[in-house]
């Protein structure tokens, strides 16, 4: 029956590896511990192992190994058993002394001791590789029991080192012996130990004192205990095997005892065959008076590093003398360090400090010497930290744990002149941090910067006023409606106070409130809108009857629409003679508003500004519509509310309108509004009286913030000044923060569009539309609804005629829309707004290509290879007829370049006449490549000679643009 290598060692209890060997040595074949081995294999070996525990009974007699016979019964097999080296085997009172007399075997590893491999006790020893250990022929073969010399040069009269005669001793390279000078020259006599240690008395090992001699660590040495107090007596051989009969390296007898290479043993040659009998020293020095340690004395023989020999501790008395100590010995002195070792290295240590001191004040001329040099000065600079935006240099050196000035010349050093006062932006604290090895996280501390919006309980809700806003387009009498409102419907009270515009002011019919802000228009609506303020709870669209429906009139019912807000149509100038109503009610049904008499749920009312008439009826019809709508709100609870207007008064300071929408704001609390905050001071209403609260739906003009807050920002009443402070430099940093990052609101683009459907961001595409014509809005107004499909709505918010403008841009930033122009251009206001809001602009003089690039976008397919970049513009100041070249616009450069190479649009009245290519472009009589900004110029566009003053020259090229999708 087989068995596997790693279960046979386990049963004979050894390594897998040790059985592995002694397998192989056997010839049988294993490869790892996992092989086989077949029985007759395994019983050889076990066999094997079993005579070497009965050989290890034999042996328990025997002496140390001086004193053992070499036997040639240990050869078995052919196969020498000795795992020594020639050094090793070479009995311990033929050995050279070597480094202060510790007779190291092979390689100057110390011998005596005789403790097997993992300084188990050795007991006999096997010769090299099994190699019979017996007749102890020197090295090379050379013969042991005449002891011949190095070389084989006949050993009688002992020749030194080279064959000089040993007569007289000379020392290292013939030097006379006389005196016996130790190392260097140095006096022998008092036979100093290691280290010029006295020598005398022969303390143990650390100093103790070596009388009884003791073991190991001080145990007894009586019964001579092995390595770690393990019994002497048996002597086992390696890996605990039996010693008995000396078996060889890998259990072959050990026998004669064979020299090194299996030379005969016998007359027992020094170190490198040098004669035995004078034992000469390491490299052929003489060996008389055994120098220690590197020419020391040698005496009393001391230990190793200075310490005792005499008494060897554990020892067996060496019949050769200065064996080495025991293997254990030397181990535990390394660990522990003599007291003159370390004295030693606390001079050295001394000394190098000394030395860096001199190297700092080499370096350094005018600093002083440091008096104390710290051993190790501990870097607990920070290696992260964090930042809440934007830090002032001094701010960044106290959070990196250095100063001020180091980060100073270290922004000097990245061409950055600042002072200790300096702001840095985030980006370059980060950079200037990385130079220092601190890298750095801005986290601003949003929780702060946003309050929590308090839910209120249902039965703590009561009826608010609601809140109007007036819009329609210009000229159909906003202002004048607002101004009847007012007036009309000021209560008795009121009368003769001192109508002050605070933005927003109230009225009251019927005992019941209607709220008014008082900026008409929806540029105001769409900016708050923009910044997520929704104050408006109704709107009324103000339509001249004598005009009708008007491109800002349909402005107003998108912009009303897209916030969701309840329109009420107020047909104003019905005193006007050719004021049609029905005409303007007609109207209103192709924007989706039906009048009620109609069928509809729009309320419409026709109104006289001018004459006051039906303006108590609009009033009644907004109460009737708030009531249908219950707009309701806590007025018992901290007051929030939106800033609608805000300034810096130069009595008052800062002062805002605030209208409260939830809550009761009351003199002495402490808000916040945006970045400002403070104690609400003094409260005023709409005529300037001062009042002592503010409930839900009511303006009032605010003093004490801090700052001026911007109009659109929610205001809310906190719990103390020191919340808001915290709160309000929280959001100054989150400001900071998108400053720096210089990050544009971005909004739906074509080009994400794709990817906003797949994410599910976008259920509706909101579209606004401009156009020069109407029937072009109406015509991609109709093909862009049938684009719509299950996953997405294409939804045109707004549609009109004309340039685009800052309105459409507030608009779609506040719906999130795209804006198609065909065959219009954004004014500059308008373009500007949309790169600041991050809206999606683009413009078309194909139908066709609109309808392609939303229909590309929502399926993914978008590929704008090339984008038009505007290079630059030019006035058309006069206009030349030139004989064969038609005609000839002279210009004015007003910005940018004009590039020969552009291709060219003429503008008129912001919409795009004529889109060619460009035939030429002079500097007076002269060809120009380009003519730049405040320069004159003259362009011939081809085939095209309808220019006219007035009329604005666009150069334009297509840029290739890498999809990003
Ligand atoms: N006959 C008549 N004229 C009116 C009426 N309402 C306003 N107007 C006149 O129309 C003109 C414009 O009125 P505004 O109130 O300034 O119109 P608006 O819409 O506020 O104008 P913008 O502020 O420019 O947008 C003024 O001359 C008013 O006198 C009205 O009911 N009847």
């Amino acid at each position: 029956m087989s068995i596997r290598v790693h279960e046979l060692a386990k049963e004979l209890n050894f390594s897998s590896k040790e059985v592995m060997t002694r397998l192989v040595a056997m010839g049988t074949d294993v490869k790892n511990h996992l092989s086989t081995v077949d029985q007759k294999d395994a019983d050889r070996l076990r066999n094997q192992l079993k005579g070497k525990e009965t050989n290890l009974e034999h042996s328990e007699h025997k002496n140390t190994e001086e004193t053992r016979p070499m036997t040639t019964e240990s050869v078995q097999d052919g196969e020498l058993k000795d795992p020594r080296s020639a050094m090793e085997r070479q009995p311990q009172s033929a050995r050279p002394e070597i480094e202060g007399g510790r007779r190291p075997g092979a390689e100057g590893r110390p011998q005596a001791p005789r403790q097997g491999n993992q300084g188990q006790p050795q007991g006999p020893r096997p010769g090299y590789q099994g190699q019979p250990q017996g007749p102890r022929s020197g090295s090379q073969g050379q013969p042991q029991g005449s002891r011949p010399g190095y070389q084989g040069q006949p050993q009688g009269p002992r020749p030194g080192y080279q064959g000089q005669p040993q007569g007289p001793r000379p020392g290292y390279q013939g030097q006379p012996q006389g005196p016996r000078p130790g190392y260097q020259g140095q006096p022998q006599g008092p036979r100093p130990g290691y280290q010029g240690q006295p020598q005398g008395p022969r303390p143990g090992y650390q100093g103790q004192p070596q009388g009884p001699r003791p073991g190991y660590q001080g145990q007894p040495q009586g019964p001579r205990p092995g390595y770690q107090g393990q019994q002497q007596g048996p002597r086992p051989g390696y890996q605990g095997q039996p010693q008995g009969p000396r078996p060889g390296y890998q259990g072959q007898q050990q026998g004669p005892r064979p020299g090194y290479q299996g030379q005969p043993q016998g007359p027992r040659p020094g170190y490198q065959g040098q004669p035995q009998g004078s034992r000469p020293g390491y490299q052929g020095q003489p060996q008389g008076p055994r120098p220690g340690y590197q020419g020391q004395q040698q005496g009393p023989r001391p230990g190793y590093q200075g310490q005792q020999q005499g008494a060897r501790p554990g020892m067996p008395p060496r019949a050769g003398g200065g064996a080495p100590p025991s293997p254990v010995i030397i181990e535990q002195a390394k660990r522990q360090m003599p007291a003159n070792k370390k004295a030693q290295d606390k001079a050295y240590e001394r000394k190098r400090e000394i030395e860096k001191e001199r190297e700092n004040a080499i370096r350094s001329p005018h600093r002083r010497p440091q008096k104390h040099v710290k051993k190790e000065v501990k870097d607990t600079t920070p290696k992260h930290i964090v930042i809440q935006g934007s830090i002032s240099v001094q701010d960044l050196a106290s959070k990196m744990s250095r100063k001020a000035g180091e980060l100073i010349k270290q922004l000097m050093n990245l061409g950055v002149m600042a002072t200790i006062n300096q702001e840095l932006d985030v980006e370059t604290a980060t950079i200037l941090a990385g130079e220092m090895g601190v890298t750095i996280e801005v986290k601003a501390e949003k929780s702060l910067a946003v309050i929590e919006e308090i839910q209120d309980d249902p039965q703590d809700l009561v009826t608010r006023p609601p809140v109007v806003t007036v819009m329609g387009h210009v000229d159909h009498g906003k202002t004048s409606l607002l101004d009847a409102i007012r007036t009309t419907h000021v209560t008795a009270s009121e009368a003769g106070g001192i109508t002050q515009h605070i933005g927003a002011y109230q009225v009251e019919i019927n005992g019941q409130k209607i709220t008014f802000l008082d900026t008409p228009g929806h540029e105001a609506f769409t900016s708050m809108r923009a910044r997520g303020a929704q104050v408006t709870d109704i709107a009324i669209l103000v339509v001249a009857a004598d005009d009708g429906i008007m491109p800002q009139t349909i402005e107003a019912i998108n912009h009303a629409k897209a916030a969701e807000v309840p329109i009420i149509v107020a047909i104003n100038k019905i005193d006007k003679e050719n004021a049609v109503p029905e005409k303007v009610k007609q109207e209103l049904t192709e924007y989706g508003l039906v009048v009620e008499e109609w069928g509809g749920d729009t309320i419409a009312v026709p109104v006289s500004a001018k004459s006051h008439h039906n303006i108590e009826q609009l009033l009644e019809m907004i109460l009737l519509v708030a009531e249908v709508r219950e707009y309701k709100a806590n007025p018992n609870r901290p007051a929030a509310g939106t800033v609608i207007e805000a300034e810096l008064d130069k009595g008052k300071g800062p002062v805002a309108t605030v209208l409260v929408s939830k809550g009761t704001l009351n003199i002495g609390d402490v808000a916040v509004a945006g970045c400002a905050y403070g104690r609400i001071k003094a409260m005023l209403d709409e005529k300037g009286r001062r009042v002592k609260k503010a409930g839900p739906s009511m303006p009032v003009e605010v003093q004490g913030l801090s700052e001026v807050p911007e109009a659109g920002e929610p205001f809310y009443v906190v719990a103390d000044e020191k919340l808001a402070r915290q709160i309000t430099s929280a959001r100054i940093a989150v400001r900071k923060v998108e400053e720096s990052k210089q990050s544009v609101a971005v909004k739906v683009s074509l080009e994400d569009l794709f990817d906003k459907i797949k994410e599910g961001e976008i259920k509706d595409l909101n579209i606004i539309i401009k156009a020069d014509v109407q029937g072009s809005v109406e015509a991609l107004k109709q093909s862009l609804l049938r684009l719509s499909t299950g996953e997405v709505r294409v939804n045109p918010i707004h549609g009109g005629v004309g340039a685009i403008n800052k309105t459409d841009i507030m608009l779609a930033s506040a719906s999130n829309a795209i804006i198609l122009g065909f065959n219009v251009r954004p004014d500059a206001n308008a373009k500007a707004t949309a790169e600041l809001e991050g809206v999606d602009l683009r413009l078309y003089r194909v139908i066709y290509d609109a309808i392609e690039d939303v229909k590309a976008a929502m399926t993914g397919l978008l590929d704008p290879s090339f984008k038009e970049v505007v290079v630059g513009k030019a006035e058309v100041r006069m206009v030349f007829k030139v004989p064969k070249a038609g005609t000839v616009a002279g210009c004015m450069v007003t910005e940018g370049k004009i590039l020969r190479s552009a291709k060219v649009r003429v503008i008129r009245d912001s919409i795009v006449i004529h889109e060619g290519v460009m035939e030429s472009l002079k500097r007076f009589k002269d060809d120009a490549k380009e003519v730049a900004e405040g320069y004159e110029c003259g362009i011939g566009i081809e085939k095209y000679n309808d220019v006219k003053e007035g009329d604005t020259i666009e150069a334009f090229v297509m840029e290739e643009v890498k999809r990003t999708l």
